[in-house]
């Protein structure tokens, strides 16, 4: 299965090391001149991926038209920009693999929505799960949920993707593995706040945990499952996501925590944090579905900037007193 990759920055070059690990040939597809250039030739992705010596056989391409020769493409941009270039390649009849955790703006539309209507003939599939790419890309252990309504494809693909250090699950509930990946970039954001502003570990565990009932209420809201969101996709990449500064969402709302505006800490910015594009739209999605989703309200209020900190904790904190379930 020769794969091809749409989107070079670091986790679109991240899987395409893993897609080459064993010298498959491999193209990369990335808007950059430069990063095709230094993939072409110094085997790097200085931009994006800086310090990983990737394989001579992945061969980067300015050209999306240079893709038509692969049996399977994986879909790296960032969620906002999906629908646009997948509808610029030509019509694919193979697996696509969604990899961008978002939701999109006006239509609300997950990943597996936006492409089902401009590559309808394309079977999806939705890789997502713990992985911040530098440490797929140096080989550490990872694992990761590929979901897709084909058993068969979803076979075809963990066989071809799999290795020693990069385990993939199956499972065929696509939107559950989309939604946990998108809705815990925006709770990310939430703890990196509480770190930033210095409210504890007690707190962050509270953001997590009752941040999680969110996401499990919203994704079973659009027909996710609950297990799906208990797995790697939720709760796993939740964990992960939320303890580290190796994360852009988390480090955006530790900014935010030590009381920097969102568009100072936005501005100029090479690499994406997906949370804060999700967060208004999660917003009006949970609204229209009536999911109550507080803390993803309170990132949205100091994203805009119309609430401090100790305002949208104290807010927080006083919610009415509830049963936990
Ligand atoms: N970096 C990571 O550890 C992981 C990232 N992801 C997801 O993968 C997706 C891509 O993120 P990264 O590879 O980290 O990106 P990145 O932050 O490393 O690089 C930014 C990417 O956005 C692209 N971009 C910027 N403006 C664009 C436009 N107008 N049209 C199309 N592309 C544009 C750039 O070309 C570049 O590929 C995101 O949805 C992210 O949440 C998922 C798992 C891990
Ligand atoms: O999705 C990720 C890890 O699974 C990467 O998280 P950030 O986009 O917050 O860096």
């Amino acid at each position: 299965m020769r794969i091809g990759v749409i989107g070079g920055g670091a986790w679109g070059t991240a899987l395409a090391q893993v897609a080459a690990a064993h010298g498959e040939p491999v193209c990369l597809w990335a808007r950059e001149h430069d990063v095709v250039r230094c993939i072409n030739t110094e085997h790097e992705n200085r931009l994006f991926l800086a310090g990983v010596k990737l394989s001579p056989s992945i061969g980067a391409s300015e050209k999306l038209d240079d893709l038509a020769g692969c049996d399977a493409v994986l879909a790296v941009v960032p969620a906002q920009h999906l629908r646009g270039i997948l509808a610029q390649l030509p019509r694919l009849s193979g697996p696509l693999v969604l990899c961008a955790k978002g939701i999109e703006a006006d239509t609300h539309a997950l990943m597996s929505e936006a492409a089902a209507q401009v590559q309808p003939d394309a079977t999806v599939a939705v890789l997502s799960g713990p992985t911040f790419a530098a440490e797929v890309a140096q080989g550490l252990p990872t694992a990761v949920t590929l979901a897709c309504g084909d058993a068969m494809v979803a076979r075809a693909l963990a066989e071809r993707l799999g290795r020693k250090n990069f385990r993939i699950y199956a499972s065929d509930d696509v939107t559950g593995a989309e939604i946990g990946g998108a809705v815990k970039n925006v709770l990310a954001i939430a703890c990196g706040v509480a770190e930033g502003r210095g409210l504890g570990q007690n707190a962050r565990a509270a953001l997590i945990a009752r941040g999680f009932a969110e996401m499990t209420r919203y994704g079973l809201a659009r027909g996710g499952r609950a297990e799906t969101l208990a797995g790697l996709s939720g709760l796993g990449d939740l964990v992960l996501t939320c303890s580290s500064t190796q994360s852009r969402n988390f480090s955006l709302g530790v900014g935010l925590g030590q009381g920097i505006a969102a568009a100072e800490l936005m501005a100029d910015r090479a690499t994406v944090a997906e949370g804060a594009f999700t967060a208004p739209v999660l917003r009006e999605s949970a609204r229209k579905l009536d999911v109550d989703m507080p803390v993803v309200e309170a990132v949205c209020a100091l994203l805009e900037g119309s609430a401090a900190v100790d305002d949208v904790m104290t807010a927080l904190l006083s919610r009415p007193q509830r049963a936990e379930g």
